[in-house]
């Protein structure tokens, strides 16, 4: 007779590796014994002391996008491969591993997104929020009609050096954080104005209304987007910030960093 390990057995046949998200000391101990077995640690902390881990700067609600970005990771660091089959184990509904998928790395899916967060000054959280404000004003625009927006986040004295006031500052004299809902509300009401949105590393918004004055010799951006863009990749190679551009032409939203443009998401999609 037939039992589930002839039918679920699949799923564990041929991998390359494991990746454990956030298992407990003695969930990972188990794996030990399993020969011939990588096992790949991933989750905001080492909690375990594992052999090779793989770190989220976040948590991820979300299970794949969790799963997505430490795959990305574990690309990243070279613990897996481009085609390697993997299992990996995450919790979905409580405190214990609960869930198992089988997944295929694959390197072309390489959205850039895990460079942005773990290898910036601005801490994870703040380009968190500011990337899903971006995709949010993308998809509802404002007031209906479709609008721009650069935001650059982190190393903000640099940048403030690198640019002049346009207008008023209206934080200027304020102590407010990105992610906090009145903020973000202000943020999308003064969207419609011009100029980039400075934000420091800690996600204090220090101006807006900046207008970027990097040189932007020999930095390529894609075709048919503007001064918004130009301005927004070369201040990513002057200083160390990251900036998260939202076309009002083409509705995409970008990220650039060192002067290179890491990530292109249509907010639609989220
Ligand atoms: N150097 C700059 N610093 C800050 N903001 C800028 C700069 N240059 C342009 N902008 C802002 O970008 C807006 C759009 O400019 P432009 O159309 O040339 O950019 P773009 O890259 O084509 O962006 P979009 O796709 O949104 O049209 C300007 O109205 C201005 O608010
Ligand atoms: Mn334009």
């Amino acid at each position: 007779m037939a039992g589930l390990d002839d039918v679920f057995g699949d799923l564990f046949s041929s991998v390359d590796a494991v990746l454990l998200f956030s298992p407990s000391g003695s969930y990972y101990e188990r794996f030990a014994d399993v020969e011939d077995l990588d096992v790949i640690v991933v989750g905001t902390e080492d909690t375990v002391g594992a052999e090779t881990f793989v770190e989220l700067p976040l948590a991820f609600d979300d299970v794949k996008e969790r799963i997505r970005f430490g795959l990305e990771g574990a690309l990243e660091q070279d613990v897996i491969d481009d085609g390697d089959d993997l299992v990996c184990a995450t919790s979905m509904f409580g405190d214990g591993t609960d869930t198992i998928s089988r997944v295929r790395a694959d390197a072309e899916s390489h959205t850039g997104i895990y460079d942005l967060f773990v290898k910036s000054r601005a801490e994870p959280e703040v380009i968190k929020a500011v990337l899903e404000l971006a995709i949010e004003l993308g998809k509802k625009g404002q007031k209906g009609k479709p609008v721009g927006a650069l935001f650059v986040v982190g190393d903000a004295g640099k940048v403030m050096n690198k640019s002049r006031p346009l207008s008023y500052n209206p934080f200027e004299k304020s102590h407010v954080h990105v992610g906090d809902p009145i903020v973000n509300v202000m943020l999308k009401e003064f969207s419609r104005l011009d100029g980039a949105f400075i934000i420091s590393d800690a996600g204090k918004i220090v101006s807006a209304y900046r207008y970027l004055e990097p040189s932007a010799e020999g930095v390529d951006i894609p075709k048919g987007l503007g001064a918004r863009h130009m301005a927004g990749g070369a201040i990513t190679r002057d200083t160390n910030a990251i900036t998260i551009v939202l076309s009002e032409s083409d509705g995409l939203v970008r990220a650039f960093k060192a002067g290179e443009i890491i990530l292109e998401v249509d907010p639609e999609a989220y």
